[in-house]
């Protein structure tokens, strides 16, 4: 068998395309222009990969966009003092502050430090216990996508078995809820689980977000399972170039697997159009419109 693929790219599209309709309606009716405000502190490459797509989507989208480039040894008083500026800001709907932060800042004082209702990466323990109080809140972007992903091939999930590799705050934990909001039983996998590729084995959907290269290997896979390889990866490629890769090994996984993501132009691709969707959302909410239809 050969899986299908399962295009981000153009589910991405499509939702982007909703959010700008919606933009331009909330403007037009409302004269609310949402905007994201992105905080960058140093250089982390995966980090740079989403600021350059998401500056230019939350345009495309009619949104205001803002970027706050600071050096590596900034001083935590001053990035928490950024923070704060921008929750009293009323152009700024949404916050993003890039994460893995230097070494030296407290990223939980960060984190904690931004309003609630603009956390667009739902984060604050405040999104964070709602989602897992089934309440609703802002929910992490990459999970969002991956739910949408994966719908895009089983209308519903209730009673599937979901493995999720990985348990980070921004990953792993709310993918872990998102699932349980669908109904499928998921099993929580870590660095310290105990033969991954057993657990796999029953798995109807695979969820790898670990940051391992190629670590979920083509035999693991529940013939027919449907994969979606959140890592982004970046290896030494040719002529010098990087190349990215996921966090499952694509080309054995695409003979037993149903249908899987690429990377890149899988999971990824979904973060970006889910940022804009939060930030539109945050946005109705702050001004008490009604929540968007996107
Ligand atoms: N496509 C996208 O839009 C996005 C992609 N990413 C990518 O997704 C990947 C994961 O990101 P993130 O969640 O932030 O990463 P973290 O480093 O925060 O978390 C990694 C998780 O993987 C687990 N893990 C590490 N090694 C193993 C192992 N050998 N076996 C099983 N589990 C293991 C860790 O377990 P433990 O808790 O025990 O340490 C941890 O829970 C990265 O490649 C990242 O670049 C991230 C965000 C968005
Ligand atoms: N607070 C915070 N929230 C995040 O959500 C967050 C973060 N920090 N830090 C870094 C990681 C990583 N991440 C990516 C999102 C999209 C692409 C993306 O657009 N990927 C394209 C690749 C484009 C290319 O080829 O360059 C794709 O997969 O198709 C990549 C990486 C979000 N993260």
């Amino acid at each position: 068998m050969t899986a299908s693929i399962i295009d981000g790219k153009i589910i991405a599209a499509e939702l982007r395309g909703r959010v700008a309709a919606e933009v331009a309606r909330v403007k037009s009716e409302h004269g609310v222009t949402p905007g994201l405000a992105v905080v960058l502190v140093g250089s982390d490459p995966a980090s740079e990969v989403y600021v350059r797509s998401k500056h230019k989507q939350t345009q495309e989208a009619g949104m205001a966009s803002f970027e706050h480039k600071l050096p590596a040894d900034v001083a935590q008083a001053d990035l928490i003092a950024l923070v704060q500026k921008l929750n009293t800001d009323p152009t700024v709907h949404g916050i993003l502050v890039q994460l893995p932060l230097p070494k030296g800042l407290d990223t939980d004082a960060v984190v904690n430090a931004i309003d609630p209702a603009k956390d667009v990466d739902g984060l604050h323990p405040t999104n964070a216990g709602r989602l897992a109080s089934g309440m609703p809140a802002l929910s992490p972007c990459t999970p969002l996508g991956c739910i949408i992903l994966t719908k895009s091939v089983h209308k519903s999930l209730e009673g599937m078995n979901a493995i999720v590799i990985g348990r980070s705050n921004l990953v792993g934990r709310p993918l872990v809820q998102l699932l349980l909001n669908e109904n499928a039983t998921v099993t929580i996998a870590h660095s310290k689980s105990r033969d991954l590729a057993k657990l796999c084995a029953q798995a109807d959907l695979v969820y790898a977000a670990v940051g391992r290269p190629e670590m979920v290997r083509g035999d693991w896979i529940k013939p027919g399972a449907t994969v979606i390889d959140v890592g982004i990866n970046r290896l030494p490629g040719a002529e010098g170039k990087t190349r990215l890769v996921g966090d499952v090994a694509y080309q054995e996984a695409l003979k037993t697997a149903g249908a899987i993501t690429p990377v890149p132009g899988g999971v990824g691709q979904m973060t970006v159009a889910c940022l804009l969707v939060n930030t539109l959302r945050a946005a109705c909410a702050i001004h008490k419109l009604a929540a968007p239809a996107v």
